[in-house]
């Protein structure tokens, strides 16, 4: 508890993403607000909605004052789709899940062998052409497990199977490659600085690697992930042959496995340097600034739980408060997280919505005003 004294002192950064399935970073960040001011009226509260690389990248980006332009691009099936990048002077935020998401895939049907990222290139491409000097690529979220062939194909590259033809679309064509040639990609990005902002750090194969442990999701079954595994291991050999050992070091190298590979082809192909996309997001929407007017972080997404601690925004956004000494608390849907787990990664305290409704399907249908409740509650103990 604190007295009136601190509380007019008080300056809360809302600070979290999405809580997927239920509310965008800005709605949560809309009801927090809304919830906190019910028990202290007029509190001082900042709106940052952050994203990690993965889905709400160029949401988060266009809130914090880039500019949304849409294309229309190739979608996982190769249906055209239309995705959004964003742009603020020379740099460009381009999220791959906006061309090559799970959420794209046609009545959400999975396609774990075949979901293609040649809309991720397209999109790419469609950033430089409006002029992008430093491009930020947002890796995850992804309906695809091609390595980022699919991307490269888009931009020039080509993979032939042993009659000389193009391989078939997703991982599963990988299958058959034969042959690479990276010759023709855009030369413009050997002048353009890309970053990878990737979700999370793994490998591109192995039992670390993007199709054990990102292929389930996508619809993967455990002879689909050995295919998958297989099939990204002939690609690396055939890309060592192409373009020398740096492509198998590549494969090992953190960021490599974001979204089925996509990290690994840009770090190949595109010349891109990894970071991790929380850290580089915070950069990106002025995070460390707003920090330094805060006395509380409120950070948070859809479920707290192992996956959190490795990469996610409400990780980063906790590593970096309290480097800062500002204490950090969180909101979310689901917590899985046990009270010692969470202050390792320095948040404080958790209030989940399950908390307050105990029935899953209402906690998502109602999750706008229980999360109000939520930031009440969360009021009431640490600023009232
Ligand atoms: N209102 C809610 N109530 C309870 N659980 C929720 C609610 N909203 C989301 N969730 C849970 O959170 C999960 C989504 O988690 P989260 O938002 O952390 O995304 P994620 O899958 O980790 O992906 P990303 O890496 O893009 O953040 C949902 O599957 C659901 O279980
Ligand atoms: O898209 C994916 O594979 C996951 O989000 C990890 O990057």
């Amino acid at each position: 508890m604190t007295d009136g004294a601190v509380n007019k002192a008080a300056h809360v950064l809302v600070a979290a993403d999405k809580f997927k399935g239920s509310l965008t970073a800005a709605q949560v960040a809309e009801r927090v607000t809304a919830g906190l001011r019910q028990v202290v009226p007029g509190l001082r509260v900042e709106a940052l909605p952050v994203a990690d690389g993965g889905d709400g990248t160029v949401a988060a980006a266009v809130a914090a004052g880039f500019e949304r332009r849409e294309v229309p691009v190739t979608g996982p099936l190769g249906e055209t789709v239309t995705a959004a990048f964003a742009l603020r002077g020379g740099t460009a935020v381009v999220e791959m899940a906006e061309a090559s998401g799970l959420r794209l895939l046609p009545g959400g049907v999975l396609a774990p062998l075949t979901a293609t990222t040649y809309g991720t290139g397209e999109l790419l491409r469609a950033a430089l052409d409006a002029g992008a000097r430093t491009v930020v690529l947002g890796v995850g979220g992804s309906a695809t497990t091609d390595g980022g062939a699919g991307m490269l194909a888009a931009l020039g590259a080509r993979f032939l199977d042993a009659h000389g033809e193009p391989v078939g679309p997703g991982g599963g064509g990988l299958r058959a490659l034969a042959t690479a040639d990276l010759s023709g990609l855009d030369p413009r990005f050997a002048d353009v600085e890309l970053v990878l902002a990737s979700d999370v750090d793994n490998p591109l194969t192995g039992p670390q690697g993007a199709p054990a442990v990102f292929g389930p999701q996508k619809g993967a079954g455990p002879r689909d992930v050995e295919v998958l595994d297989a099939a990204l291991t002939r690609y690396v050999a055939v890309l060592v042959e192409a373009v020398g050992p740096r492509a198998a070091e590549a494969a090992g190298s953190a960021g490599a496995g974001g979204a089925g590979g996509v990290g690994y082809g840009a770090l190949v192909g595109l010349g891109a340097v990894f970071r991790p996309g929380i850290e580089l997001m915070l950069d990106l929407l002025g995070f460390r600034e707003a920090l330094g007017r805060a006395t509380l972080v409120i950070t948070g997404e859809g479920c707290l739980d192992e996956q959190t601690l490795h990469g996610k925004a409400p990780a980063g956004v906790a590593a970096a408060a309290r480097a800062a000494g500002v204490e950090v608390v969180a909101v979310c849907g689901r917590l899985e997280l046990t009270p010692q787990a969470l202050r390792r990664a320095g948040i404080s305290r958790a209030y989940p919505l399950t908390d307050l409704e105990p029935d899953p399907a209402r906690c998502v249908a109602l999750a706008g005003p229980l999360l109000e409740r939520a930031a009440a509650a969360l009021a009431r103990d640490l600023l009232a």
